[in-house]
């Protein structure tokens, strides 16, 4: 370490978006893939948006010559970035990773080719974003990438004259995410790498890096929770020792880093950032390990939309400056990248509503302000105060039919008849099959239906005539399914852009954006809509399209809905009332959407619930508290359905592990899951936790446009029905198909069919 460090900045951000104000990168990336552009031009793009952010967050107020800037550009995902800096490039890529990494090799880390299977995606803490999972196995390289991406993009950023914070993910947090046989026994030698890459980045001149260790916040990843504060100890120990390096600083966004605070200060590193929206202000016993290190601050929300209440935030500040023995800067809770980039864009948004948010840009300028305090910048806080006041007494915040409702419900609102008497109504009213075979709800979103879509919003169609392109486009589909021989049928859902933001659009106390793009993974992004106020459903929003399809055939066709958990999880929700309240709003406007499509005859409602593990709590001792609301929520959405009526849920993108007596209590009747990748290993886990309702494990992978063989689909249902009685066991894809093209659909729907009538007849 040099002896002269130079102070950690007074204000930073923990991460910016990275995709563009007008997701340039994703057009940049998506052009290069199609092979329309050279790596030449996606490396242009790249630099262009670099040089964007520097020069966009220097002219927002932040230091370009004190380390302020993060430099955390990724071309498609920040662990894989990191996992390419430290050489942990799995083998069977053939990649020689002793010279920095192609645009082309590392685009097929992410996204595979004909040969080889990309790294698997999966979720990122409790966030919607997706990072690519490392494999580091006992025997995959781990070696020095000298001239990698966070040393190559801090000396161009030094060549136009700012100085940057290099952000990498910290070496706890990518073995505690990698998937290989122990995670933590290469530790030491990962750490060796690190140390070599502070190394170079101290001679490329930097004086700042900051080591992103979200894992030390969590309980729910695959070191056990009790090694991650002896890693921690181990591997910051080393990297403190390093010789030649910049300052340290260790961000923990998401999460309280509870007694990990104490250890990680104790290592010899110079900085540690504290998410202090979802954390505690560590106490005295704690800070006393922490005596001259500087603690970041994050106090702006960096993970929802929300201006922050700057009073509050700076009493907790002063609280902080006070308790603690060192100096005290302020930043983001975590990095920017999962909010858009500004509250300008939206000039769509009516006024008052606009004037609650902060994106991306306006809480650079929070961080300024709460820096600055109520003295030096007076209009910031008199503003922020201006805007709580607002938000509070606003029209349709707090709307007192809503909480009458909610206040009124009891437990008998959540509970329906017993399952087998269920059970029995249903199948003398559906009289399906044994195996009965159905899909998820989406059929292939054809380019005809984003243009109908398109046309719409520009007025070049008529509702009338928009509605005839989606009865045609329901026809065809229960037409399809006919042919194909499905049993329950489903209308396809072509009137829906998003599963979510379909049903946001129509619920009051929703509003949806015009540009607020944020990264999900790679080029794909999502547009959170945003929950504001209280809900209520104005109309029915989805019985005119099911009755539709009933119409068409004499087969059953299952209602889709989704649920309240995931409709909060994909939304940036008001953050005013407990998320438990807000589900049982959301769940009560569905509830009645339930009774309508009763009512219009449909006998099969399934409610989605996809979101249900991506929101559980980091640490273990929270997670009871919310499988409790959760799971109130969803019975509460779906428990006014008479006992003739049978209620589907489906789950997909998760290890169920830990939510299994939740899906068990959701109390469904049918529960479809993904299970084709792991074998149905779900079925046993299930029928051993006594689940005794119906059960789809998916026997069609769909994230890829591989055609499942019907001898697949055989030995996938055997292996389930090793497991549980047939009378239990539906026959299902993973998910929906929208994403799908029609050949393989039908194909593999022929396959799934054939699979299931091949297994009848051997029963
Ligand atoms: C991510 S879960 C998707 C469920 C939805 N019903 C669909 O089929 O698209
Ligand atoms: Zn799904």
């Amino acid at each position: 370490m040099s002896d002269h460090l130079p102070a950690f900045p007074a204000s930073t951000i923990l991460g910016y978006p990275r995709i563009g104000p007008r997701r340039e990168l994703k057009r940049a990336l998506e052009s290069f893939w199609s092979g329309a552009t050279t790596k030449a031009d996606l490396a242009e793009a790249g630099a262009a948006l670099r040089t964007r952010t520097r020069t966009h967050l220097t002219d927002l107020g932040l230091d370009p010559q004190a380390a302020a800037i993060p430099s955390d550009f990724s071309y498609y995902d920040q662990v894989l970035s990191t996992a390419v800096a430290v050489g942990a490039i799995p083998e069977r890529f053939g990649i020689d990773a002793s010279t920095p990494i192609s645009l082309a090799d590392y685009s097929r880390l992410a996204r595979g080719d004909a040969e080889t299977a990309p790294l698997e995606l999966t979720k990122w803490f409790d966030t919607n974003y997706h990072y690519l999972v490392p494999e580091i196995g006992p025997d995959t390289p781990l070696r020095h990438a000298p001239g990698s991406a966070p040393v190559a993009e801090f000396a161009e950023a030094q060549a136009t004259g700012v100085h940057t914070r290099p952000v990498v993910v910290g070496p706890v947090t990518l073995l505690a995410l990698a998937k290989g046989t122990d995670p933590l026994a290469r530790l030491d030698e990962l750490v060796a790498v690190y140390q070599q890459l502070l190394a170079e980045l101290a001679a490329a001149g930097a004086t700042w890096v900051q080591l992103d260790e979200p894992a030390l916040v969590s309980d729910n990843g695959a070191v056990p929770a009790a090694q991650l504060g002896e890693a921690a100890d181990r591997a910051y120990r080393t990297l403190a020792a390093t010789a030649d390096r910049p300052g340290i600083l260790v961000a923990a966004p998401y999460g309280d880093l509870r007694e990990r605070f104490a250890t990680l200060a104790g290592t010899g590193v110079e900085a540690i950032a504290l998410d202090l929206v979802k954390g505690e202000i560590p106490d005295d016993g704690a800070l006393a390990h922490a005596r001259g290190l500087t603690l970041v601050a994050g106090l702006v929300d960096g993970h929802n939309v929300w201006r922050t209440d700057l009073h509050a935030a700076a009493e907790r500040l002063q609280h902080l400056r006070a308790a603690h023995d060192g100096p005290v800067s302020v930043a983001t809770s975590t990095s920017l990248l999962h909010v858009p980039h500004t509250v300008a864009d939206e000039t769509d948004l009516p006024e008052q509503l606009r004037s609650w948010l902060a994106f991306a840009d306006e809480k650079v300028g929070e961080v300024l302000a709460l820096t600055a305090g109520p003295e030096t910048a007076p209009e910031a806080f008199t503003t922020s105060r201006a805007v709580r006041e607002d938000r509070s007494g606003a029209l349709g915040v707090r709307r007192d039919e809503v909480r009458r409702r909610t206040a009124a419900l009891t437990a008998a609102d959540t509970e329906r008849a017993d399952a087998s008497e269920r059970a029995t109504a249903q199948q003398e009213r559906l009289n399906l099959p044994s195996l009965p075979t159905t899909t998820i709800g989406s059929f292939p979103q054809t380019g005809d239906l984003r243009r109908a879509r398109a046309q719409r919003r520009k007025g070049e169609l008529t509702e009338e005539q928009y509605a005839e392109v989606i009865r045609g486009e329901i026809s065809r589909v229960i037409e399809l399914q006919t042919e194909l021989g499905l049993d329950v049928l489903v209308h396809g859902e072509p009137e829906r852009n998003d599963m979510v933001q379909y049903f946001a659009e129509l619920l009051d106390g929703f509003a949806v954006t015009q540009h607020g793009w944020v990264q999900s993974y790679g080029s794909r992004c999502t547009r959170p809509s945003i929950l504001w106020g209280d809900v209520s459903r104005p109309a029915p929003m989805t019985v005119e399209w099911t009755r539709y399809a009933a119409s068409l055939t004499d087969k059953p066709v299952k209602g889709m809905l989704t649920g309240p958990v995931t409709i909060l999880a994909w939304s940036f929700v008001r953050d005013d009332l407990p998320l438990g309240e807000v589900a049982d709003q959301v769940a009560l406007a569905l509830r009645d959407e339930v009774s309508d499509l009763e009512h219009a005859g449909i006998g099969v409602i399934q409610v989605d619930e996809p979101a249900l593990r991506e929101l559980l709590p980091l640490r273990a001792d929270d997670h009871q508290a919310y499988l409790d609301w959760s799971v109130r929520s969803f019975r509460l959405a779906t428990s006014g359905a008479a006992t003739h009526t049978q209620v589907h849920t489906h789950l997909c993108y998760s290890e169920f592990g830990e939510v299994i007596d939740a899906i068990d209590g959701l109390g469904a009747d049918v529960t479809s899951l993904e299970a084709a990748r792991s074998a149905m290993e779900v079925v046993p886990e299930l029928a051993e936790a006594g689940f005794s309702r119906g059960i789809g494990p998916g026997v069609w992978d769909i994230h890829s446009p591989r055609v499942p063989s019907e001898a697949e689909i055989v030995d996938l249902l055997g292996r389930a029905l090793a497991a549980v009685p047939d009378r239990q066991l539906w026959v299902n894809p993973d998910c929906g198909l929208k994403t799908r093209g029609y050949t393989e659909t039908v194909e593999s729907l022929r396959n799934l069919v054939a699979a299931t009538e091949q297994t009848r007849a051997s029963r």
